[in-house]
């Protein structure tokens, strides 16, 4: 999949400069990153309400809109899709899975990669499950 959006991403950077009248992406840009955020929440609420009423193609298709809509934000916000997949390999090596830091400043404790220990810290779990009860 990151091959896609990353041939999806440089489709973007190339249509940029493209006419507006012509190119979605272009005009896009020339309305600027406050569009580019409405059509991106746009289409995440469209996934949302296609999911919740069980239409599986549609989220398929809503789905692939919103990918497009996120690199041509991506685009305009100055990201490239290899420093999203950095900052999911930094939390997959930290947790195990990609997913958030604990919001806490509570510390992890020091363990061998979850890589190479069967769990994740146990307190990144806790942490979580301390900011629930609250
Ligand atoms: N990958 C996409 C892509 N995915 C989705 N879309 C368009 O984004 C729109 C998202 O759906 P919406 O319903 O929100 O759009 P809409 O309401 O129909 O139209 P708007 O009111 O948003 O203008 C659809 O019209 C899709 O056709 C895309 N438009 C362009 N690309 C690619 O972007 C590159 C540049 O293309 P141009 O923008 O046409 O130069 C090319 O590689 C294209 O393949």
């Amino acid at each position: 999949m990151s091959d896609s959006l990353e041939r999806l991403y440089l489709a973007v950077l190339a249509a940029r400069d493209l006419d507006p009248a012509t190119s979605r992406t272009a005009r896009l840009f020339q309305r600027g990153p406050s569009k580019m955020a409405k059509k991106l929440a746009e289409e995440a609420i469209e996934v949302v309400i296609d999911a919740v009423n069980g239409d599986t193609e549609a989220v398929v298709r809503e789905s692939a809109d919103l990918l497009y809509n996120l690199t041509v934000l991506w685009a305009s916000a100055g990201v490239c899709p290899e420093d999203v997949w950095r900052e999911m390999s930094r939390r997959e090596d930290m947790l195990g899975i990609a997913e958030k830091l604990p919001k806490s400043s509570m510390k992890l404790p020091k363990v061998a990669s979850p890589r190479i220990s069967a769990r994740r810290p146990i307190v990144a779990i806790e942490g979580r499950a301390a900011r629930k009860r609250h």
